[in-house]
């Protein structure tokens, strides 16, 4: 990975242009996914089929050539592989079998179920021979807290007041199972650099809505452990945390030396990330959904703006959340050829 973009900026190098890959660039936007999307019975099998998972995962890179690549896979097999049920509804998000009071976690193995992820493991081995070396392969997990939030709501909430209930009702339980997480995560994180992940990204996609006292326990240990873990065990590996909307508590996730690299929602912001968070702290993020769906003049300052803004700092360009099923082909093209300042 010597003469990679991605690899060489989280080691802590600016580069003259930011190397770019998109969260959720594998999905739903590009027609070519939509194609194959029902070739599987369901979305989990889909991504557990590791031909299908490797297609979804090259098909941006060979569109839009972007300097990482993402295994296709999803932050709830974690729980499928510790025994809850997990479905997706088409058009509805997520559902799972719910854990609503303390005995409904002994619907959930003691330790997850490594043998049913070995297709995410085959797909990372096979996705990692067909990219060139120019393209990094990122694995990933969701983190305990966002994992527990699917776990006891049993679907996505507005304000994942299930999860926020259970802890402050049951903290000790809360505590087990964010135990539990931790050491499925650790571990799958391990397999995915084994299988040949070159960076790996923790997703705390609801780390906001927790506050004061809760935040540190729930979000930011769960994370720095899982972090300490993995960097122990593959030092070379490029770790990058992603916890969303937690405002000035990103000097919280900063202070974890094992992380290489932050990710930065949208609602960041990045002249107080420049004055608060170290120059030598690669910072990933943060352009918004909705600009990248609305195009033209918008787009283009938007982009110009975070390229500037994190011009003296290693930075990797990309969204502040997923992109958007709805985004045009040609805003995307647009985006990248910006960045390297071909447009
Ligand atoms: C919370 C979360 C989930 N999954 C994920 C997160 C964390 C990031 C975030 O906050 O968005 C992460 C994820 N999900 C998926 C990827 C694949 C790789 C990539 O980024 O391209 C990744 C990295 C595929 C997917 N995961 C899902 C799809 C859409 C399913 C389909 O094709 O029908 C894809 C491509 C389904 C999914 N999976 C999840 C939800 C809430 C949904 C439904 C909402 C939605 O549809 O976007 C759980």
């Amino acid at each position: 990975m010597a003469d990679n973009k991605l690899i060489s900026t989280l080691s802590g190098k600016k580069q003259d242009r930011p190397p770019i890959w998109l969260m959720r660039q594998a999905g739903r936007y590009l027609p070519e996914y939509r194609e194959i999307r029902n070739k599987a019975a369901s979305f989990l099998d889909f991504c557990y089929d590791p031909k299908l998972a490797v297609e979804a995962t090259l098909q941006p890179i060979r569109r839009f050539g972007f300097d990482a690549a993402i295994i296709f896979s999803d932050i709830l097999v974690i729980p499928d592989a510790l025994g809850q049920d997990v479905r997706f509804e088409v058009g509805e998000g997520p559902r799972l079998n719910p854990i609503v009071t303390p005995p409904d976690l002994k619907m959930l193995k003691p330790r997850h179920d490594a043998t049913r992820l070995g297709p995410v493991y085959e797909a990372i081995g096979l996705a990692r021979s067909a990219l060139g070396q120019e393209t990094a392969l990122i694995g990933f997990c969701g983190a305990p807290w966002t994992l527990a939030t699917y776990m006891i709501a049993g679907k996505g909430t507005p304000d994942q007041a299930p999860a926020r209930q259970f802890a402050y009702r049951f903290p000790d339980d809360f505590q087990a199972l964010i135990d539990l997480l931790v050491e499925a995560t650790t571990e799958h994180l391990s397999v995915q650099i084994q299988a040949g992940a070159d960076a790996v990204q923790i997703f705390d996609s609801w780390a906001g809505v927790l506050p004061c006292g809760e935040f540190e326990r729930w979000s930011l240990e769960p994370i720095a452990r899982i972090a300490e873990a993995v960097k122990r065990r593959h030092p070379q590996t490029k770790l990058i945390g992603f916890p969303r909307a937690v405002g000035e508590r990103l000097t919280e996730f900063a202070k974890i030396e094992a992380l290489d690299a932050i990710g930065v929602d949208t609602s960041a912001d990045r002249r107080w990330i420049g004055r608060s968070l170290d120059t030598s702290l690669p910072i990933q993020g943060n352009l918004d959904p909705l600009v990248l769906l609305a195009g033209g003049a918008a787009l283009d300052r938007a982009i110009d703006n975070i390229v500037e803004d994190f011009s003296h700092r290693p930075h990797i360009f990309n969204l502040g959340h997923g992109i958007l099923p709805p985004t045009p082909i040609a805003h995307v093209e647009r985006l990248v050829a910006r960045v390297r300042g071909e447009a």
